[in-house]
């Protein structure tokens, strides 16, 4: 049984059926100049709830990381609006962003990024300690105990096992409580069972702690344990699953050509 140190931000979907963590309005962006332009993003508007792990599907090139980026203030649009936890993220300065991205944001790449002469422990409290902060000991103790990682704080990335390392980097991005942890192929180094654990505290994330994640995968298996599936073709949204499985996403890919 797990035992709840801390009360979790919310009991998950239920709790704020409708409110939304982040919202594109008509989101466009293009690369490159007249005959050469390719349209990345063709005026999306899409809601993420909060509390809803989600995954971004879609054929190669179909803007899946462009609309990512531009909703976790990585990247800008050419027009549209975004709006992360009530603040408009399109009309904030680079300094602002930045800030926000440290503070309000959580990342889990493919490559998990961790700073190789930290401990696992300061690689977890790395952006608190960055922003000038320390970890709630209670929040620490139950993200770490939920990741199963009480055991290895004091060891460096090299000392872990690849499916440890993502751990780590969930932790990190869980800590600061971000309105929303943003993954990029969080699975794609790890072998299917070690994705699979990863997976499943993801999942996990979102339904005890009531943490919103939005996740780009290519693989219909890793989109089976989010809530819903967004659908992009040609830099556009073209349908969702809501309570997918690998077999309906595999199907709904086929029909885009993916
Ligand atoms: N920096 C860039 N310069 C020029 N074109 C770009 C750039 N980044 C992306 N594109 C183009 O924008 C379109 C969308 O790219 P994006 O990377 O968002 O797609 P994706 O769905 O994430 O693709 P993949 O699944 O292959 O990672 C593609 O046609 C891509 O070639």
């Amino acid at each position: 049984m797990t035992t709840f140190a801390l009360p979790p931000r919310n009991s998950g979907p239920e709790a704020f059926p409708a409110a939304p963590a982040v919202e594109a309005f008509n989101l466009s962006k293009g690369y490159g100049q007249a005959d050469t332009r390719i349209t990345a993003l063709d005026n999306v508007s899409v809601s993420f709830q909060a509390g809803h792990f989600t995954a971004i599907m879609g054929p190669s090139g179909s803007g899946k990381s462009t609309l990512m980026h531009c909703l976790a203030g990585l990247d800008t649009a050419d027009s549209g609006r975004i709006v992360l936890g009530g603040t408009d993220i399109t009309a904030l300065h680079d300094r602002q962003l930045t800030v926000l991205r440290r503070e309000r944001i959580g990342f889990v790449f493919q490559a998990f990024n961790l700073v190789p002469t930290l401990s696992a422990q300061q690689n977890i409290e790395l952006p608190l300690a960055l922003a000038g902060t320390t970890a709630d000991a209670k929040w620490f103790d139950y993200v770490v105990g939920t990741l199963g990682l009480k055991d290895r704080l004091t060891h460096r990335p090299h000392e872990l096992s690849g499916g440890q390392q993502q751990r780590v980097a969930v932790a990190r991005a869980l800590l600061t409580r971000p309105d929303v942890v943003f993954g990029d192929e969080p699975t794609g180094n790890l072998d299917s069972r070690t994705g699979g654990e990863v997976l499943a505290l993801l999942r996990r994330s979102s339904k005890e702690l009531g943490q919103t994640i939005i996740m780009v995968t290519h693989d219909p298996v890793a989109a089976s344990y989010a809530d819903r599936v967004v659908l992009m073709s040609d830099g556009g949204l073209v349908g969702e699953l809501p309570n997918p499985t690998a077999e309906s996403v595999l199907v709904a890919l086929g029909k885009l050509g993916a």
